[in-house]
């Protein structure tokens, strides 16, 4: 549920303590900056070494929960990625201790991928992102295509039976029945999470099913970005302000 409406500028979170809280954090948006094309991303040596900060001094208790595969994010982050737990496709798949938990590949993907295709042929700006899960459409190279690219994505949708899941500057098609708020639940009743607050931290609409539910199970969540309506309590501006933030509590 948006708790807060769209005018309200959120307070800064307060501390957080590796004894209490366990994080979970949001990967694009959050910890690295949006940019026009979604598979130049890569963690930065800053980034890896803020992680790695962060996953000893929470003894495990950080997760980075991501509308990425865990595929992609395996190829963004590099070996800490395997080290390190990780959600991927908005809370369908989770790998945590080298274990993965992933559903099936939904039935209707492959024909959606080859409709986001045709679609794409038409219009050379539009960049087809393909995932274990899902597939996306993103329109932040010619924005414009925002209305016809979100119909086509509802159409598609339907005939296939897919979650239509809308994001920044991108619609994507994938499975239904998840959402990240899933993941945050389940990881936060496994060691060496149970019994933790949860503290999320994201910036997009997919983030929002996580940061209700780290409010609800006690803990808070972070919008990170201008204002909005959002379920979270406390803002952070950007990414830089991100990193400063959990550079301190990485340091304690
Ligand atoms: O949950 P996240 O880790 O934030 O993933 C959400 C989506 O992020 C990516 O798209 C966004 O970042 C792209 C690269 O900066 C940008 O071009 C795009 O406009 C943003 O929406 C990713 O490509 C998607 O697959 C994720 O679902």
């Amino acid at each position: 549920m948006l708790t807060r409406p769209d005018t309200v500028v959120l307070p800064l979170p307060p501390a957080v303590s590796p004894d209490r809280h366990a994080l979970f954090l949001d990967f694009d948006g959050t910890l690295v900056s949006l940019v026009d094309d979604p598979a130049s991303v890569h963690a930065d040596p800053e980034l890896c070494d803020l992680l790695a900060a962060l996953h000893a001094r929470f003894a495990g208790r950080l997760a980075v929960v991501s509308g990425r595969s865990i595929e992609q994010l395996d190829a963004m982050i590099g070996p800490l990625a395997r080290v390190i737990t990780l959600a991927g496709s908005h809370g369908a798949e989770i790998r945590q201790d080298g274990h993965l938990q992933e559903p099936l590949r939904p039935a209707g993907l492959d024909a959606a991928i080859a409709e986001a295709h045709a679609l794409a042929a038409l219009h050379p700006g539009l960049i087809v992102e393909i995932k274990t899960q899902g597939v996306g459409l993103h329109y932040r190279m010619q924005p414009e295509l925002e209305g016809p690219v979100r119909a086509r994505a509802r159409e598609i949708g339907a005939t296939h039976n897919l979650y239509v899941q809308p994001g920044k500057m991108m619609v994507e098609l994938r499975g239904p029945g998840c959402d990240k708020g899933d993941a945050v639940r389940t990881l936060t009743g496994r060691t060496p999470m149970e019994g933790s607050l949860p503290v999320v931290l994201g910036d997009d609409l997919t983030d929002e099913a996580a940061l209700a539910c780290a409010q609800a199970m006690g803990g808070f969540g972070v919008l990170v970005g201008a204002p909005r309506a959002t379920a979270a309590d406390y803002g952070l501006a950007d990414v830089a302000d991100v990193r400063a933030w959990l550079w301190d509590m990485a340091k304690g």
